[in-house]
C-alpha cells in the first residue's frame, strides 16, 4: 500500500468533506496505528483545504485537528518517550496537543485493561467537549477487528460482539467516536510510515498487559493464516454482514423497549411469551446502556436467564452482576439496581 492508497482508504471510510469544517480530536498513543491516523488526517485536511482554495475563495475553515495523548504512567521512561513523540509530531504538524498524565497515587485506581481503556476514552471525550470538537478519531485497524471478534467468540459473546468493532458510535450528546482505519491492515500502515520516514513507538504494553488478546494476535492468527490465507478479509466480510443483522435486531429491540418497559420505583418489564430471544436480549442490552449498568459483566448465560424470566419461564428472585435485582410477578419483571438510581430510557 502506498501513501495515496492509504489516504484514499481513510477518505472512503470517512469522507473528508464531513469533518474538515469541524473539530477532530485524534487519540494518539505514539504507536504505529495512531501515528499513521494522525498523519493521514492532517494530510487529507491539508489537501482538502488546498482544493477548496483553488476552486473558490473560501473563508478560513473553523475546523481543526488536535492530537490527544493519555500518559498512563505505567511504564516509566517508555511512557514518557511515547508522550514526547506525540508532542513532537503535533508540533511538526502545526497542531495543538493535549496531554494528561494519569494520577498514580497508590490504591487509587486499578490498572486492568478495561479501566485504562475507560479512562482513556473519558479523557478523549472530555477534551473533545471542552474544545467543541465533533469527533474523536482512534486508530483501530482491520487486525484489531479480527482479534476482537475471535476474542468475543471464545468468550461466548452474543451477536453484537460478533459484529466486531463499530466504525462509529456516539460518545454522549455531541461527540462521535470514529474509527476510519478499520479496513486497513496493521502491516500496511507500518509500510506507509516507513515510506514517508515517519517513526513510531513500539507499544510494549500491548505485548504483555492483555495476555489472551495477544495470544490471539501472536500465536493463533498466524496458524489460522497458514491454512486460510484470506481469513482476515473473510472475517471482515462476515462481521460486516453480522453488523447489518445486528442493526436490524436493534431496530426491533428499540420498538420492543418502547412498548414493554416502563419506569416506576423499579424498571418494570412486561412478561412477553411470544417475542424471540434475540430481540428481548438486544432490548435488555439497550436498557443496561441507558442505566449505565455494567454490561461487560453480563455473559450470554445471564442474558438467557433474564430472557427466560421475561418470557415467563421462571419466576425466581435473583441477582445479576452489578447487584441488579430481578423480581418476577405474574405480569411484570422488576429490575432494580442496588447501586444506581433509575435513569430515563432514551439512549
Ligand atoms: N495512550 C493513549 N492516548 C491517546 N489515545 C490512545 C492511547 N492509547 C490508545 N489510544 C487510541 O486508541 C486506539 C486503539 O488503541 P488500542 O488498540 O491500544 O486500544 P483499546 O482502545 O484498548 O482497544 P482494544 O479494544 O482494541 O483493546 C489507538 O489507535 C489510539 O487512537
Amino acid at each position: 500500500m502506498n501513501i495515496d492508497q492509504f489516504l484514499s482508504e481513510i477518505a472512503t471510510a470517512w469522507p473528508v468533506s464531513r469533518w474538515t469544517a469541524v473539530g477532530v480530536v485524534v487519540g494518539c498513543s505514539g504507536g504505529a496505528d495512531s501515528v499513521a491516523l494522525l498523519r493521514g488526517l492532517c494530510e487529507l485536511r491539508k489537501q482538502e483545504l488546498e482544493r477548496l482554495e483553488r476552486v473558490e475563495s473560501v473563508p478560513p475553515s473553523p475546523g481543526f485537528i488536535v492530537a490527544a495523548h493519555y500518559n498512563h504512567a505505567l511504564r516509566g521512561r517508555d511512557a514518557d518517550a511515547d508522550e514526547a513523540l506525540v508532542r513532537e509530531l503535533a508540533e511538526r504538524l502545526g497542531i495543538e496537543c493535549v496531554v494528561e498524565t494519569r494520577s498514580t497515587q497508590k490504591g487509587e485506581l486499578s490498572s486492568d485493561e478495561e479501566s485504562l481503556r475507560n479512562e482513556r476514552l473519558a479523557f478523549l471525550k472530555r477534551h473533545a467537549e471542552r474544545l467543541g470538537a465533533r469527533y474523536v478519531a482512534v486508530g483501530h485497524t482491520a487486525n484489531d477487528n479480527v482479534e476482537t471478534v475471535l476474542h468475543h467468540l471464545f468468550r461466548g459473546s452474543g451477536p453484537a460482539g460478533l459484529a466486531g468493532i463499530a466504525p462509529h458510535r456516539s460518545l454522549g450528546k455531541d461527540v462521535v467516536l470514529i474509527r476510519p482505519m478499520l479496513s486497513i491492515q496493521r502491516s500496511d500502515l507500518r509500510g506507509v510510515l516507513e515510506s514517508i520516514g515517519q517513526s513510531w513507538r513500539e507499544d510494549l504494553s500491548n505485548r504483555c498487559t492483555d495476555y489472551r488478546r495477544n495470544w490471539i494476535r501472536h500465536k493463533l492468527l498466524p496458524r489460522i493464516l497458514e491454512a486460510f490465507p484470506n481469513a482476515e478479509s473473510a472475517m471482515a466480510r462476515a462481521t460486516e454482514s453480522q453488523r447489518d443483522w445486528r442493526d436490524l435486531v436493534h431496530q426491533f429491540a428499540a420498538d420492543w423497549l418502547d412498548e414493554n418497559v416502563r419506569l416506576d420505583h423499579a424498571i418494570e418489564v412486561k412478561v412477553d411469551r411470544t417475542t424471540r430471544s434475540a430481540i428481548v436480549i438486544a432490548a435488555m442490552q439497550r436498557l443496561w446502556k441507558t442505566q449505565n449498568w455494567p454490561l461487560r459483566d453480563m455473559t450470554m448465560l445471564h442474558w438467557k436467564r433474564l430472557y427466560r424470566t421475561i418470557s415467563g419461564q421462571s419466576d425466581k428472585r435473583y441477582q445479576l452482576p452489578g447487584r441488579i435485582e430481578v423480581v418476577c410477578s405474574l405480569e411484570y419483571v422488576s429490575l432494580r439496581s442496588k447501586l444506581h438510581p433509575i435513569l430515563p430510557l432514551d439512549v
